[in-house]
């Protein structure tokens, strides 16, 4: 079972969410890879043989960073044949504003998904944070549903943020995908 989490980060908060995806999609018999998109020509094939790939950029402008769409435009001669139908897909987005627009960079790495026929995993968790006594260091805090949202200050390196609920919630985005990719595998049903 392989799966690439495919990330750019231009300061490093959206690669810190990146690893916790990774961690927490790494159960056992799970290969994962993270891949920069800097590093992407020399990944190409592990992505092909891939069960899962998980999409991650930071929110740039409302959308996604430059680098991560030229990652997403050079995938169309795959879409072309529909070489990733079938595998699981999932996203995650890091930004400094509590909002900031991160769902539409959700929805645009989910209809970039279907675009490929993938599968779509959403997040799977109830809103944190959204009541009386509800915490900031509830998962989800930011109740995304499509894929994992982060939220980083703009005046704090990486080192500080994004901060723990959010890099849990991350974790639990790459956990649920790989168990989703464990069920749907053609291998795992046999077993
Ligand atoms: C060019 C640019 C555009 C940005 N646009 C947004 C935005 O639309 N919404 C938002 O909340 N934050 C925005 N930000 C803030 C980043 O999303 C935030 O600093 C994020 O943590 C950067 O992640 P990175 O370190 O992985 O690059 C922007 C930052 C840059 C550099």
């Amino acid at each position: 079972m392989k799966i690439a989490v495919i990330y750019h980060s231009g300061y490093g908060h959206t690669r810190v969410q990146a690893e916790a995806v990774a961690r927490g999609a790494s159960l056992p018999g799970v290969e994962v890879r993270l891949v920069a998109v800097e590093d992407i020509e020399a990944q190409w094939d592990f992505l092909d043989a891939a069960q899962a790939l998980i999409f991650g950029t930071p929110t740039y402008m409302a959308g996604p960073s430059a680098a991560f769409k030229a990652f997403m435009d050079a995938t169309s001669g795959r879409w072309a044949d529909q070489r990733w139908k079938d595998k699981i897909g999932a996203g995650f987005t890091n930004s400094a504003g509590m909002n900031g627009d991160k769902l539409a960079v959700l929805q645009m790495l989910s209809l970039f998904a279907m675009q490929h026929g993938m599968v779509w995993v959403g997040l799977g968790l109830l809103p944190g944070n959204h009541t009386s006594q509800g915490s900031p260091e509830d998962l989800n805090r930011l109740a995304g549903f499509l894929g994992a949202m982060a939220q980083s200050n703009a005046d704090v390196g990486p080192e500080q943020a994004p901060p723990r609920a959010d890099r849990e919630t991350a974790a639990h985005l790459g956990r649920r995908v790989a168990e989703a990719a464990l069920r749907w595998s053609p291998d795992a049903r046999a077993a």
